[in-house]
């Protein structure tokens, strides 16, 4: 220890700053965003993997459309304009974070990430569920949701439908009630939305 007071930055400036910044960045892709066409053109960019993460899955990667700046935004604004009204918005590990958190955001509401197990400190309630590839647990956070209210759950892709079903049986099971499930991609031969009875189920492209 010297004794001598560190420099603090200015928060408050800095803050400023990046929120300018932001808006800036901000209003350039929605510049650029204006057209039904961007959105098509960035899903497009969904890449299929035959045989992963095994033998016989097609895998449906949605990475080459997030690392395109002008297709990410397509993606979110395509999502957000599907979400229905909702006083919070629900990402499903891992890959609806990515879009649940810039949606919400957007929105100006909160996310909740609904987890795999073992990652959360307080677990507020725990559903099993089957995948196209296997069997897990979804967890989500004591606190997370207000009672009454309305939860938009987001993922990338519905397949066998058990993951969204299982994140629906979350949100009512801490007191939320789910406005609906927005997936970018849903992979209509296995027939998800038949797990989904009874919510409102968007899917910006069906294959
Ligand atoms: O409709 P289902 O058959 O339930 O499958 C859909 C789920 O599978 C994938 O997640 P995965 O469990 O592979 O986890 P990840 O996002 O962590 O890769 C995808 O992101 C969905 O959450
Ligand atoms: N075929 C698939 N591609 C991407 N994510 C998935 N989740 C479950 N099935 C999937």
């Amino acid at each position: 220890m010297t004794g001598e007071t560190q420099q603090q930055p200015d928060l408050a400036a800095a803050v400023s700053g990046v929120g300018e910044a932001m808006a800036a960045a901000q209003q350039a892709v929605v510049k650029q965003v204006t057209l039904a066409g961007d959105l098509e053109a960035a899903l497009d960019l969904i890449r299929d993997v035959p045989d992963f993460p095994e033998p016989g899955v097609l895998f449906r990667d949605l990475t080459p459309v997030l690392s395109d700046a002008k297709a990410l935004g397509a993606l979110v604004y395509g999502v957000a304009a599907a979400c229905p009204a909702a006083d919070v918005v629900a990402g499903i590990e891992a890959r609806g974070f990515l879009l649940a958190a810039p949606v919400a955001y957007g929105c100006g509401v909160g996310m909740v990430p609904v987890r795999k197990a073992g990652k959360l400190p307080a677990v507020a309630a725990k559903v099993s569920y089957a995948l196209e590839y296997g069997t897990a647990e979804l967890e989500i956070a004591v606190g997370a949701i207000q009672p009454g209210q309305r939860v938009a759950v987001i993922d990338d892709v519905l397949a066998t439908g058990g993951t969204a079903a299982a994140a629906c049986e979350l949100v009512e099971q801490a007191g939320g009630v789910v406005a609906g499930v927005v997936v970018v991609l849903e992979i209509a031969a296995l027939n998800g939305r038949a797990e989904l009875e009874g919510y409102q189920v968007t899917a910006l492209r069906t294959v």
